[in-house]
Order: structure tokens, then sequence, then C-alpha cells
């Protein structure tokens, strides 16, 4: 379906209601892996159906991989490989702008028996990738680049890998260090992976570490400093393995709830969520917000909101969302050490800082922070989404105030969260 190249949301007088979050974008992709290579049948559900999902899912296919998709793709029967891919043709991959597809699909077929070439979009070709081949060329891996180094497109000549001490820099993105954990139980030996600089956006890991424990695998977690993976395993299937609602779309209509007040209960996720972007109810909260947490949803309440200063490395795709948020407290907000917030789909801090002065918001931008003075009135303006399925959903929040918002190309969302905008409608009087 085409989708109109900007969307205007009036002003909203009320927000109340309740909404139902499709399946996380990082436990789709790394299940639909696992699934894939592991020994036996898998039938996931919940599964996240939009444009990263698509890229693993073409990937699998074009690997040779069997499954069986539901009419409406959230619900995913996979037929494991049990044990590494392997391809008899050379193969060109195209992931598209998926991170939670190039470097994991990176790893894994650097372990397997396969000639692949990993391209994506335009951006993907500006994300660096470079700690996690260093990292896989210390296992033994045979990595090019075939454009810049340190950056896809990719070359990779699949072979038995056989694992020992391996370093990985976390100072950058987490996915690297995701992409050799969920290999290492395919190498030949054992792996001890120990962490470079300060590891970031720690919760991802636990997301990777349930994910392999469904899947059969136990790793070692030395306090997020090293890692120890047993070699030569297969993945075993769960039989079922149900998504989790997505933690990081949730935040938009968590903070919908917290600016305008009235209550908006979010389904799909709860209390003991495995993802660390569900710790966003917590910055509400701390900005003054009521949050109540149950099994199977959190409830925010809103009330008059104040800013905060806080570290926020935990939650980088959600703390987005306070950015937004902010223009609704009383006093500045800063958001600290999200220096990576810069090599994601665009360079956000510098895409948030621009956009946010656009509406009139005062707004400081350093090296890896952000600080958001709001301002009496906000202006009308065309806000640009520069291909950031986030910008676009986190700037629908200023329709929350006396004046309209128009979003530029908001079928950006595509990426996580394609009905964005109708579901938003629903909580909207
Ligand atoms: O592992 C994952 O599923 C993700 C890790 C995070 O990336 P970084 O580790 O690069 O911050 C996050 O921003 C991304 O949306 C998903
Ligand atoms: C950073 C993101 O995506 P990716 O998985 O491509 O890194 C995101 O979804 O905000």
């Amino acid at each position: 379906m085409s989708q109109p190249s900007q969307l205007t949301l009036q002003p909203v007088a009320k927000i109340e209601g309740e909404v139902n979050v499709p399946g996380s974008k990082s436990l789709s992709n790394r299940a639909l892996l696992l699934a894939a290579l592991a020994e036996g049948k898998t039938t996931l559900t919940n599964l996240l159906d939009s444009d990263d999902i698509r890229h693993m899912l073409a990937a699998l296919t074009s690997l040779g991989v069997n499954y069986s998709l539901s009419e409406d793709k959230t619900v995913c029967t996979v037929e494991g490989l049990a044990g590494t891919f392997k391809s008899i043709e050379p193969l060109e991959l195209f992931l598209g702008n998926a991170g939670t597809a190039m470097r994991p699909l990176c790893a894994a077929l650097a372990a397997s028996d396969v000639d692949v070439t990993l391209t994506g979009e335009p951006r993907m070709e500006e994300r660096p990738i470079g700690d996690l081949v260093d990292a896989l060329r210390q296992a033994g891996a045979s990595i090019e680049y075939l454009k810049n180094d340190g950056y896809p497109p990719l070359e990779i000549k699949g072979q038995r890998l056989k694992g020992g001490d391996i370093q990985v820099d976390g100072s950058v993105s987490s996915q690297f260090l995701t992409a050799v954990l969920m290999a290492a139980p395919l190498f030949e030996g054992d792996s001890v992976i120990s962490i470079k600089g300060e590891l970031v956006s720690k919760p991802y890991i636990d997301i990777t570490l349930d994910t392999m424990a469904r899947f059969g695998v136990e790793v070692a977690n030395d306090d997020y400093r090293s890692f120890a993976v047993s070699g030569g395993q297969k993945y075993v299937s769960p039989g079922r393995f149900m998504v989790e609602g997505d933690a990081s779309s949730a935040s938009y209509f968590l903070a919908a709830g917290a600016i305008k007040g009235g209550s908006v209960k979010v389904t799909g996720i709860g209390k003991n969520s495995i993802q660390g972007d569900i710790r966003f109810a917590d910055v509400l909260e701390a900005m003054g917000a009521k949050v109540e947490w149950f099994d199977d949803c959190v409830v925010v309440t809103g009330q008059p909101l104040k800013g905060v200063d806080m570290d926020m490395n935990h939650i980088p795709d959600a703390a987005m969302t306070i950015a937004t948020t902010a223009l609704f407290a009383e006093g500045p907000t800063a958001i600290r050490n999200i220096y990576n917030w810069r090599v994601k789909e665009t360079d956000r801090l510098h895409a948030m800082a621009t956009e946010l002065r656009k509406l009139g918001a005062e707004v400081e931008e350093g090296e890896d922070y952000i600080k958001v003075w709001p301002s009496e009135t906000l202006k009308h303006v065309d806000i640009d989404t520069y291909n950031d399925h986030r910008v676009a959903m986190c700037f629908s929040l200023v329709c929350l105030s006396d004046t309209p918002v128009t979003i530029n190309d908001p079928g950006c969302t595509a990426k996580t969260f394609p009905d964005y905008f109708t579901r938003f409608k629903t909580i909207c009087a």
C-alpha cells in the first residue's frame, strides 16, 4: 500500500484507552535465526510483521530454510537446519537497514558453509560493523569489506570456526556481542568472549542470553565482562516461541498517557518482560507520571511532568521518546550517555536536536547527550524524519499540544511498526 508523503496530526484534546503493541523486533529476529539453526520445528507466535523481519525472512528463504507464515504473518513455523547454513551457489543477501539481521547473520554465516555477500540500504553502508568483523576474525572467520573498511557490504567465505579467546569491543553497539554470542555454540571449540571498552545497551544482551537459553544453549556470564560458551553445540527448538510485544513501540503510547492525563494501558508487555526498554516507564515515573505494572500490561496515568537528567544508555531506542516528552515537562530534560544514537538509522542526536529546535524548543546537542528546554508555545512545522521510524513516531506526540504537527514520510515507520499511526489514533479523543 502506498503511503502519503506527509501526515498532519491535529491537536488532540484527550488521550485514553488501550493499545496492544506488535511483537518485539529484537525477539522476532533473534528467534527466527535460532529457529532456523535449531534441531526441530519451531512455531513462533506474535511475530512482528515489519521491514526488519521481512529482511530476515527473505535471507532465510535464500539460505534454503523452510518455513510457513500465517496470512497475517504473525505466526511462523520454521523447520530448523539442525546445524549451520549451507549453500552451494554464492549468494547475495539484501538486509535493508536491519541491524538485527545484518549483525547476527554476519556471525552465523561466517561460521557456516556458505559463500555470501551481505548488502543493505545506503544507510547500512554507513553503520559500523568493524568491531564485529574484528571479533569474528579472531575466531578464524574470513570476511572482507567490499567498499569501505569497517562497513557493509561484506563478503563472507563461511567455514567452521575454531572459537577460542575472542575480544569484542562493546562501546559502539551491543549487537556485535549479541552476534558473536549467538554464533559461538556453532564454533568447533569453546569460546571465551571478553568485552573491550564499556558495553553499551547492556539489556539487549539479556534478550540474547534469554533467547539462546530458550533454544537450549546456556552461556556463563561473568558480570557482562566475559562470557563462556561451549563449542560444538546445536540449538534445540523449544517447540513454541511466543514473542513479547515490543517495549520500544510501547514507549510512544505510554508517553502519550503521561503527557496528556487520562490513562493508557499497553498490553503485550508486562512487569516480567525481558526487554530493557520496559524501563522507559521508570523514566516517566521519575518525570511524575503514575505507572502501574501488571503481568500482561503496563498502565500509565498522566500527572504534571517535570524534566529529568538521566543516563539512558540502557534504553537507547525508548530514550528518543523522552526527547519529545520533554516538550511537555516543566524545566529542562537531559538524556545522557547516548553517543550511539549517531550510528543508528540516522544521526539521531543531530536529527532530534534539529527537529526539536524547528518546533521552538531550546536544545543543546552534545557529543553524547541532548538537553531540551521546552517552550511555552510550539510552532506547526513539517518534521523531517530522515528515514528513521523512531523520529516519525516520537514527533507524533507533538499533537498532544495545542499545535498540529506534520510528519514527512510517515511510511518510514514500516521498519518496526507499519500501522503505528492507525494505532496511535485509537487512543486520541
Ligand atoms: O540487539 C538488539 O535487538 C538491538 C540493540 C540496540 O542496538 P545497539 O546495541 O547498537 O545500541 C537497539 O538500538 C536496536 O534497536 C536493537
Ligand atoms: C536502532 C534500531 O534498529 P537496528 O536494529 O537496525 O539497529 C532501532 O530500531 O531503533
